[in-house]
């Protein structure tokens, strides 16, 4: 694995719902086995993204290039193989209520894989260590607290040892002390597998501990791009006001109507 090397680069990145532009002049590149986290307003595009890097979704202009290749050029085998090497935990990170722990685990590995079954079940409690839930594997979902469940999530997530984890808000509903588990398992496997992650998330604290750089979203455009460091003394406008939590800034609090409030109730009157 060449560490120095990027695995994603987004450039000159643009997508639009057919004519409404989400994104537009996205440039930035994650190297091989970092943790990058994208943040930005509610509706900024930052799950456009993932799915534009997933290849869900395909660019209106500009390239996602991974490990240096185009991935519109990707022929159909090559894009399954990119998924096949990508673990995904989504902002719910759904378990399938009518499968034991042990089952959800082992689904990609049945799905995706021919291991024999013994193997399977090594990995599954190797996965089930990893998230500290060894012991567990004949629990069902419904049996487990929220907490519990992200972490067989990522169990699931990680479970063919992925060389590139996306998250999408991993922290969504957790109370402090399982949001703080989840995030420092998902900085612990992310420095164990070397795999590159991205994450994509609101909270600010948790995760500027535990990433190597942050991509700012705001209306569709990078507005900010560098290292946790940078990103508390930066001087971007739409930065501080994320980071301050403060109701008025470059995202206004008020809605910009056409008529003025004295206009309104004058004419009322
Ligand atoms: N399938 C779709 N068709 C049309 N518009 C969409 C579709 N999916 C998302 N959008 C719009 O694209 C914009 C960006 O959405 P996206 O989900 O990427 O934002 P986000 O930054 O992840 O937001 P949030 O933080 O609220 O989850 C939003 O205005 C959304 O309404």
């Amino acid at each position: 694995m060449n560490l120095s090397a990027p695995f994603i680069e987004c450039r000159d990145l643009a997508f639009a719902y057919t004519d409404r532009p989400i994104l537009q002049n996205v440039n930035f590149t994650v190297q091989t086995g970092r943790f990058a986290a994208i943040m930005g307003g509610s509706g900024s595009g930052k799950t456009t993204l993932l799915r534009l890097i997933t290849g869900q979704l395909r660019p209106t202009s500009g390239q996602v290039l991974v490990q240096g290749r185009d991935l519109a050029a990707f022929s159909t085998a090559e894009l399954t193989a990119h998924r096949r090497r990508m673990g995904v935990l989504f902002q719910h990170g759904a378990l399938f209520t009518d499968l034991s722990v042990y089952d959800n685990i082992a689904f990609p590995m049945r799905e995706l894989t021919k291991l024999p079954e013994e193997v399977i079940r090594d990995l599954v409690l190797l996965k089930l260590h990893a998230v500290g839930l060894r012991g567990t594997e004949q629990l069902m979902p419904a049996e487990l607290s929220g907490g519990m469940a992200r972490r067989v999530a990522l169990a699931r997530t990680i479970a063919l040892d992925p060389e590139l984890m996306l998250f999408d808000e991993p922290f969504t509903g957790l109370d402090p002390i399982s949001l703080g588990v989840i995030a420092d398992l998902i900085h612990r496997i992310n420095k164990a597998l070397r795999s590159t992650s991205l994450m994509v998330t609101h909270d600010i604290e948790q995760s500027l501990k535990i990433v190597d750089q942050v991509v700012f979203l705001a209306h569709g455009e990078v507005v900010f791009s560098g290292t946790p460091d940078e990103m508390r003394q930066t001087d971007s406008e739409w930065v501080r006001q994320f980071v301050g939590g403060l109701p008025n800034g470059p995202v206004a609090f008020r809605y910009p109507a056409a008529t003025t409030l004295k206009d309104d109730l004058l004419q009322a009157a």
